[in-house]
């Protein structure tokens, strides 16, 4: 019926093992799918246990499903509702009207309580300044130098970026029971894909053998992330004044008691963006900076040069701000290129045609998942990026200006693009300014970090460690 083309499907699995054997063969989904692309053209059908899947590769095709509106849908299968109680909530896996209210929502008391603001950088300068008083510490009591496992470093202080405009609570680096989520996240998100688990594409295992199609940890893991964020809502609770909302809980709190409330807004509701916006913010956030930090320790000149910077314009006795942004310009693309060295190994959250359409002269069945390939916009030679596998901050310096191609998508396109990117890009901006200007990160005699990566929903470097010294 003219769907996309792509490998055979073979009776009940599907392309399910073609798929994997790609991934294992290329070490990632995205090259999986990428390798695909070549044979077939930039629009990919397949079909993995029960779900039919088209994966976009190209700019054009990108652009052309992410502005179309029949395309606007998330999935609703068990893989996407048995996070919330069975049914879709939160914004991450809603669409329709449901969606554009609680999408609207948090846009608006993002902003209201600091999103893209003064008071954001003024925030995350200060879990800056708690992160370099911890390494400091570290460093003191190494008698000058510490090995540091940068990999996961960055979680409860980039957490406290987002939970602050969220709940206006902050949480310590060495809290045990949200070190322990951010663990068991990191986890979750390195054994699932964007095009779902065992047990989605073949639902019957999770009655048959819920531990072994992994649906017992997923719901597990989701039910302790839920238990967390309504002790943080009944925190709220307690302290809730009507005349000073502090947070985006406040503001939902007072809006549940208004009678003229839309039906999309319910505590479940509120419970399931938190968990969405914890899962979505964070680990996104702490890995882009992850990733920052290997290909810094890997390239001592490029840090060198950002450090120079950094050196010429502020000195070394004044934390960067956002407002130093536009004059260190060479940081500034440091970051650019780290995103897009993270996001090209990702996906698009997977979107739902709504009716019978077509794109590229195919045709796409009501219902089939979408997924589009950041790696065919951000890492292909046709998508305009010279030698995209290297690490070269300078590809976006033209004529002396930091210079966005358009193809330079990490955070999606259309109605749905990240509502997270001002905070993320903030936050990679800072962080890597910050500790750039007071330590020197470099490779641990014998223990090279590796650029192979732990392939998942949020890709990760593998666990590396960096040593690292006062400058
Ligand atoms: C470097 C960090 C980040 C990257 C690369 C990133 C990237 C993305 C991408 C590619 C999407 C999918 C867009 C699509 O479906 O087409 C997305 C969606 C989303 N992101 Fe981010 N993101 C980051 C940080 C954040 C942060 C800090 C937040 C929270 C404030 C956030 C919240 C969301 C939400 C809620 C969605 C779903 C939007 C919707 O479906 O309406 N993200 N992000």
């Amino acid at each position: 019926r003219n769907f996309p083309p792509g490998p055979a499907w073979l009776p009940i699995i599907g392309c399910g093992l073609e798929l994997n054997r790609l991934r294992q063969k290329s070490g990632s989904m995205s090259k999986a799918v990428g390798a695909l692309a070549l044979k077939y053209g930039p629009v990919v059908g397949a079909r993995v246990g029960v779900d039919r899947v088209v994966f976009v590769c190209g700019p054009k095709e990108y652009r052309e499903f992410s502005s179309r509106e029949e395309f606007n849908g998330r999935p609703n299968t068990i893989f996407y509702t048995c996070r919330t109680w069975g049914k879709p909530r939160g914004v991450l896996f809603t669409d329709g009207e449901f969606w554009e209210e609680q999408r609207a929502f948090i846009m608006k008391h993002l902003k209201e309580f600091g999103m893209g603001k003064k008071s954001m950088s003024d925030m995350i300068e200060g879990e800056c300044q708690a992160m370099l008083n911890d390494i400091g510490r570290k460093i003191d009591d190494g008698g000058g130098e510490c090995v540091l496992r940068v990999d996961n470093m960055f979680g409860v202080y980039v957490l406290n970026t987002l939970w602050t405009m969220l709940s206006s609570r902050k949480h310590s680096p060495d809290d045990k029971q949200v070190k322990h989520l951010q663990h068991l996240i990191t986890d979750l998100v390195s054994n699932v894909h964007m095009d779902g688990a065992l047990f989605s594409h073949f639902p019957i295992l999770r009655y048959i053998c819920p531990q072994y199609s992994g649906y017992s940890n997923f719901v597990k893991i989701h039910q302790q992330i839920l238990e967390f964020v309504r002790g943080e809502v009944e925190e709220c609770k307690r302290s809730f004044d009507s005349l000073d909302h502090r947070s985006l809980i406040d503001s939902y709190l007072d809006t549940l008691k208004s009678p003229d409330t839309k039906t999309s807004f319910s505590e479940d509701q509120l419970l399931a963006i938190s968990l969405d916006l914890f899962m979505a913010g964070t680990e996104t956030s702490a890995k882009a900076l992850a990733f920052a930090f290997l290909y810094l320790t890997l390239n001592p000149d490029i840090q060198t040069r950002a450090q120079e910077e950094i050196d010429a314009v502020l000195g070394r006795h004044r934390l960067p701000t956002l407002e130093d942004r536009s004059r260190l310009k060479y940081v500034e693309c440091v970051v650019l290129e780290s995103i897009r060295m993270f996001a090209d190994l990702g996906f698009s959250l997977p979107y739902r045609t709504l009716k019978d359409t077509h794109l590229n002269g195919y045709f796409i069945p009501k219902d089939t998942i979408i997924i589009g390939s950041l790696r065919g916009v951000l890492m292909d030679e046709s998508s305009g990026w010279t030698n995209p596998e290297a690490f070269q901050p300078e590809r976006f310096i033209k004529d002396g200006r930091v210079q966005i191609p358009e193809n330079y998508i990490p955070f999606g396109l259309g109605k749905r693009r990240c509502l997270g990117e001002t905070l993320a890009k903030a936050n990679v901006f800072l962080f890597v300014a910050g500790l750039l200007q007071q330590f020197n990160f470099s490779i641990v005699p014998g223990e090279p970090p590796t650029e192979e990566t732990v392939d998942g929903m949020v890709p990760t470097p593998k666990p590396f460690v960096a040593l690292v010294t006062r400058r």
